[in-house]
């Protein structure tokens, strides 16, 4: 990947030689590598709780950069995730942990999010999964459209989530009631 770098720099007339450039590459091929590894350690500790029958849990504030698949460029995506919990709760960390595996590779906004709802719901062994993602696209307000104030939502709902309308709207709810939390 270094390689490649140094190339990419020849490319843009650069001279790679040149002091300030001389460890970009490497320093490029590193940051690659550490974005593309996320912590496989991660374990989806859950937790039972019988006392926690069919509770809505609403997890925010999941705030990760990923990368527009089709530029290259960062997107910040905000994640919130809802589950109903009936007897089995997942640790309050792994939605974070989640959405940073999710996050760590080339992406689509709409991807991810299908694929944090999907991990979610295969971590809880329930569909109760609910996911609502805001998104800034860099490569929509740095270039191309050049629109900074463009913001992009979507929304999974599965299970109950999406066929009961009380508690959809009651996830919804508290999406945005939860960006105004303590702290
Ligand atoms: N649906 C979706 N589109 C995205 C996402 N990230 C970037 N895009 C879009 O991907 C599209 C690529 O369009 P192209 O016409 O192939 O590329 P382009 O000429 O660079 O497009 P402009 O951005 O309009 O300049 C653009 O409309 C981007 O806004 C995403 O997460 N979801
Ligand atoms: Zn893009």
């Amino acid at each position: 990947m270094a390689g490649l770098v140094r190339e990419l720099l020849i490319a843009l007339g650069e001279d790679p030689l040149r002091e300030g450039l001389l460890d970009t590459p490497a320093r490029v091929a590193a940051w690659w590598r550490d974005f593309l590894s996320p912590d496989p350690s991660a374990t989806l500790t859950c937790f039972t709780e019988t006392r926690a029958s069919d509770q809505l849990v609403v997890v925010g504030g999941l705030s990760v950069w990923s990368l527009c698949e089709h530029h290259m460029l960062p997107m910040k995506l905000e994640g919130h995730v809802g589950y109903l919990a009936d007897g089995r709760v997942l640790g309050l960390s792994k939605f974070g942990r989640i959405a940073q595996h999710c996050a760590r590779r080339l992406q689509m906004q709409e991807r991810f999010t299908c694929q944090l709802a999907e991990a979610v719901a295969t971590a809880i062994r329930s569909q109760d999964v609910a996911v609502l993602v805001r998104g800034v696209h860099l490569c929509m307000s740095m270039r191309g459209v050049r629109m900074e104030t463009a913001r992009t939502s979507t929304v999974q709902l599965g299970g109950r989530l999406k066929t009961d309308p009380v508690l959809a709207q009651q996830f919804l709810t508290l999406t945005t009631a939860g960006q105004r939390g303590p702290g």
